[in-house]
């Protein structure tokens, strides 16, 4: 048979079964055709030696996407860049990398333990359209996984476990960190950006290795939280005076393990429900920071009576944003509201978490906040010493040392100056950008500090001397003043009795002259009753 017929043949073969099938269609019952469709399904699956896996785009009716969707899209990512021919590309990492991801309808092969199997990419197309206020994806996408039956247990198990890890690296890898704020009961957020990191960060070289070690030792023990029973989260409480590098720490430590920032702003927060809520949308590998929480929220008195916070208060503590519950309609975060949020992100939340609290006054917040088990490490930012600024020397000037070095610690033996303050000095002051002219700014900024704090501490002597002089004239004022008192009180008690004594004696007096036979005569005189008859007869 020439290759002409054989064409022919084969042709009219196709033709007839395509007739077939199509009379078949036309005219055979549904009830009949789905029963024909299953069997057949079936026959084949029993013929077929392979399994097929679909890993759906969305999951779930809240369209959520799915997590082993996108490991999978960027586990084939680099697979695809060699294999497939139609690519799709993304730009990530703040615009300075693409990252490429098979295209629809492609396939690209794998390797695992000597096994091969194929991936293959896809999409449903939804016919139905529904009127719905959310954007609605027609478009339904999917990985479609090969493999041979007999290497079932590998790829279900040891395989999917590989790839889904790797693909979650590789997502974090290449992902543009966020930073999260709250407004009101949403979080907003926008690329984060933040240069600062632990080797810029000004401090005594062994504390922050310490806080780095500490940091990348829980970052790397899921299994050790898991086998100690406890949520895989830390806490820290940053403290010290404004300008000592705590919101800058925060950014330093986000850079170090790649993590998420979410800024919870708790006066924006309308109640602890609220806060439940923003606490559960946080995500995995992140750290959620409430910044200067003793303003924030007034925690150390809300255990105490309104009275008695009042009374407290003095002129140099922040003023609380906030007004009290009763005060305010617009937020009713308590105290109590809080802890929940802590213990709730400890036990609800999966993931890897840090949660970080900042304060100017760490005495002024409630113990129970700040606990071990809440807060596990408290970390201290305080005034530049002589080896943080010679990490700022280094970042800001690119200098290990110079000559003005010596004084400028002799200086900050003597004064307090915060990292924020000396790394402004730092700053260039020329267009040459000469360190000499930057040292003597500092130098003089120091000197003056230092006039300033014997002045300081001069006038607060003096103060205090003028103070105790006026309260001793004070108290010897008194102190005359009840002298006097008591004085003038005993003269008139001695009057009193003087008088008593002269009237009874008067009394007495009058008594001895009645019985003697005289009588009043009304002014005061005595007459003698035998007189006065007399003067009658005259
Ligand atoms: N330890 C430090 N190392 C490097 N730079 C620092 C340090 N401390 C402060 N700075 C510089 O000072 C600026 C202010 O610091 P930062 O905002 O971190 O202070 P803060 O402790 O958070 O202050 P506040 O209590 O007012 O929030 C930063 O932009 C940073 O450049
Ligand atoms: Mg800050």
């Amino acid at each position: 048979m020439n290759p002409a017929d054989m064409f022919t043949q084969v042709g009219s073969v196709i033709a007839s079964v395509m007739f077939a099938w199509a009379m078949f269609k036309q005219y055979c019952p549904y009830s009949v055709q789905e029963y024909f469709d299953k069997y057949s399904k079936r026959a084949f699956t029993f013929v077929y030696p392979y399994i097929q896996i679909s890993f759906n785009e969305f999951t779930g009716d809240r369209f959520m996407r799915s997590e082993a969707y996108s490991a999978i899209e960027n586990y084939l990512g680099s697979r695809s860049s060699t294999q497939a021919k139609r690519l799709k590309a993304d730009v990530v990492k703040n615009s300075q990398s693409v990252v490429l991801s098979m295209d629809d309808y492609e396939e690209v092969a794998d390797e695992f333990q000597g096994v091969k199997l194929r991936w293959a990419s896809g999409k449903h197309i939804s016919k139905t359209q529904s009127v719905s206020f959310y954007p609605v994806t027609d478009e339904k996408k999917y990985y479609k996984l090969t493999f041979h039956k007999r290497h079932r247990q590998l790829i279900l198990g040891d395989y999917l476990k590989h790839v889904l890890k790797e693909g979650n690296e590789i997502k974090v890898r290449n992902r543009q960190r966020k930073l999260y704020t709250n407004s009101g009961s949403y979080w907003r957020h926008v690329v984060f950006q933040h240069p600062a990191s632990f080797e810029t960060l000004a401090m005594e070289a062994e504390r922050k290795q310490e806080i780095v070690d500490d940091l990348v030792i829980f970052s790397t023990a899921e299994d050790f939280y898991a086998r100690i029973g406890r949520a895989w989260k830390r806490g820290y409480l940053l403290f010290g005076p404004p300008g000592t590098g705590k919101s800058t720490m925060i950014a330093a430590m986000a850079n170090l393990l790649n993590y998420d920032i979410y800024d919870l702003e708790l006066t924006a927060v309308k109640d602890n429900t609220e806060l439940r809520k923003l606490l559960i949308e946080t995500t995995t590998r992140s750290i959620i920071v409430i910044e200067d929480i003793d303003c924030s929220l007034d925690l150390t008195g809300q255990r105490k009576k309104k009275k008695e916070e009042e009374g407290q208060r003095d002129e140099k503590d922040p003023k609380p944003k906030l007004p009290k519950e009763e005060d305010s309609k617009q937020s009713q975060v308590t105290l109590s509201g809080i802890l929940n949020f802590v213990d709730g992100l400890w036990s609800a939340c999966r993931g890897e978490r840090l949660i970080v609290f900042t304060t100017n006054f760490v005495e002024k917040l409630d113990p129970a906040l700040i606990r071990k088990g809440r807060m596990d490490k408290h970390i201290e930012l305080s005034y530049c010493s002589f080896e943080a600024f010679q990490v700022l020397a280094k970042n800001y000037l690119r200098l290990d040392s110079h000559h003005l070095f010596a004084r400028i610690q002799e200086l900050l033996g003597e004064t307090k100056m915060t990292p924020a303050e000396v790394a402004e000095h730092l700053m260039p002051k020329t267009i040459t950008g000469d360190a000499k002219v930057c040292l003597e700014s500092l130098i003089g900024a120091l000197e003056k500090a230092k006039e300033d704090a014997i002045l300081k501490a001069e006038e607060e002597a003096k103060e205090k001397e003028e103070s105790a002089r006026l309260k001793a004239e004070e108290e010897a004022k008194e102190k005359e003043k009840t002298k006097a008192e008591e004085e003038a009180k005993e003269k008139a008690k001695a009057e009193e009795e003087a008088k008593e004594k002269d009237s009874s004696a008067a009394e007495n007096a009058k008594k001895q002259a009645k019985e003697n036979g005289f009588c009043d005569n009304g002014n005061g005189e005595l007459n003698n009753k035998e007189n006065k008859q007399e003067g009658f007869s005259h």
